[in-house]
């Protein structure tokens, strides 16, 4: 009986790394055995002198909380002697609903089923037991029984609690291990986010209204259609979307369903068993599996083939699907957001997309204009870029703009939209040594010559931009030397003094001298 009372506990409590669920599980079986209302896990952090409630549940359910609550001076006198205790010696500890650590127990049993039940319910008188969960000679944490009215726990309950000590530690140590994996892993993706500049630039201006019903559409859970050209920023919106929903703690997860071999669409979106097909040598999880409890992001949505969209049509209608290869129905809960630069109606009217495909996709759509129909975005996003490119490029120093640069990159038409703005700006670092950004040659670059501020002789640069790149070869030719026998104003002809104020205008620096000049 006993021997069945450690398998089933061990079974159950370690049975899913979603702690909320196993305590639930465990909760149901323990009800069968003992006196129990709610069963808790919590873990007291010394120092800070308060508690940690990890997971609890009750008849309704179970519960995450992962929350701490200071202890008074009471209860926490006698946990610290209790724990201390505990350390060398197991020893349950039964108390009754008027001992101080229960006054603050009860207020979070109180406020968890607040959350959790549907049907009020308020404790009254209550008894608990609690136990040191411990490994190696360590407390994990502890686990806690709590039974509605006076006195129900007795000795053969601590030997109950006692059994059971070693698998609900394992289980709360696993989980403790895992949350805090959580929070490293999303603090990290919150860097990258950061270091990448992940960020929508012209919410304020340009793209104002796509902010907007950015934000209306956001905490629905409603399927959204991205509109626009290339490169206008379709993903960034999709990212923007995802992180103002509920389901940004969930992941956000990408398919460029264009640059996707036909054959292996199935494969990306539903995943593969093991064997499926040639190269198939494990299983392997599809997008659908990989987003579950976050967004899907189906960017170039027209380019789906006909078989492949009937596929995405059923997931999209019953939630339901099965890897390449594979027998079993999985689920996934996924919200799907589909980007097209496209004329999707177009394509329904000419029977290239599926018309009851296209209708469920495109519940809220959302269109995201040119960059050249809001072109007072372009100095931030140029500052964004230039700031985001440094860094990624690890260049020392940060380029200044040469006085025209913004009116070129304004007057420019931008037919790859951000993307190239993105493009001509990395390029542009990369050929300008730390000298001044001009974009001289701006649409007219050549992989050969990308831009004229590197080519004194380009026929087509401005008399400024010729100068300041004459200037500059020069100076760095003397290495920054400006008076003086070799300094560049002899080499040019001119006063040091009219040289620096040209320098100055044009935006050119000079590396100090190496020794003194
Ligand atoms: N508003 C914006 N703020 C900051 N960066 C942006 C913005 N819009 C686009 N970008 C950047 O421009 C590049 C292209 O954007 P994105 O991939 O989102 O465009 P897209 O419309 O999805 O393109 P495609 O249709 O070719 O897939 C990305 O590197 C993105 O970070």
């Amino acid at each position: 009986m006993r021997q069945n009372l450690f398998r089933e506990v061990t079974r159950r409590i370690c049975g899913s790394l979603n702690l909320d669920e196993a305590l639930f599980d465990v909760f149901l079986y323990l009800k069968e055995e003992l006196p129990l209302d709610s069963v808790m896990l919590t873990v007291y952090e010394f120092e800070q002198k308060r508690a940690r409630i990890i997971a609890v549940a009750y008849d309704e359910g179970g519960l995450l909380v992962d929350e701490v609550f200071p202890l008074s001076n009471a209860a926490w006198a006698s946990i610290g002697a209790w724990q201390k205790e505990s350390l060398s010696l197991t020893v349950p500890w039964i108390r009754d609903h008027t001992h101080p650590i229960n006054s603050e127990i009860k207020k979070v049993l109180i406020r968890g089923m607040t959350a959790i039940a549907t049907r009020g319910r308020t404790f009254g008188a209550f008894s608990t037991i609690t136990c040191a969960l411990k490994l190696k000679q360590q407390i994990i944490g502890n686990l806690t029984f709590v039974a509605e009215g006076e006195g129900h726990y007795n000795e053969s309950h601590a030997d109950i609690i006692s059994e059971v000590n070693e698998p609900f530690a394992i289980a709360l140590s696993n989980a403790l291990r895992f949350m805090d994996l959580e929070r490293h892993h999303k603090a990290l993706y919150q860097d990258t986010r950061e270091m990448r500049g992940d960020v929508m630039i012209g919410a304020d201006s340009g793209l104002k209204h796509v902010r907007r019903l950015i934000e209306d559409v956001a905490p629905t859970d409603s399927p959204v259609l991205l509109f626009g050209d290339t490169g206008t920023g379709k993903e960034v919106a999709a990212g923007e979307i995802h992180k103002l929903s509920l389901r940004s703690p969930g992941p956000m997860v990408s398919l460029n369903c264009g640059a996707i071999p036909e054959t292996l669409i199935d494969s990306a979106l539903f995943g593969h068993e093991k064997g499926a097909f040639t190269g198939a040598i494990e299983t392997k999880p599809g997008r659908f599996e990989r987003a579950h409890g976050g967004t899907l992001f189906l960017d170039e949505v027209g380019e789906l083939p006909a078989a492949a969209q009937a596929k995405l049509l059923r997931v999209i209608q019953t939630g339901e699907f099965e890897r390449v290869g594979g027998s079993k129905t999985l689920t996934a809960d996924v919200r799907i957001i589909a980007a097209t630069h496209r004329n999707l109606a177009d394509m329904v009217a000419r029977g290239a997309f599926r018309s009851d495909l296209w209708y469920r996709l495109n519940v809220f759509p959302v269109r995201i204009p040119n960059l050249k129909d809001r072109k007072q975005d372009i100095p931030a996003m140029v500052e964004h870029f230039i700031a985001t490119k440094c860094r990624e490029m690890n260049l020392p120093t940060r380029p200044e703009l040469s006085p025209e640069a913004l009116s070129r990159l304004s007057a420019y038409d931008w037919p790859g939209n951000v993307r190239e703005l993105q493009n001509i700006i990395e390029r542009a670092l990369i050929i300008s040594k730390g000298r001044p950004l001009t974009f001289a040659d701006l649409g007219r670059e050549t992989p050969e010559s990308p831009f004229s501020n590197t080519s004194p002789s380009d026929p087509f640069s401005t008399l400024n931009d010729a100068m300041a790149t004459h200037i500059q070869h020069v100076v760095d030719h003397t290495r920054g030397i400006i008076s003086g026998p070799k300094g560049a104003a002899k080499i040019l002809g001119i006063h040091p003094n009219t040289l620096r104020s040209r320098m100055e205008k044009l935006g050119i620096k000079s590396q100090p001298p190496a020794g003194r000049g």
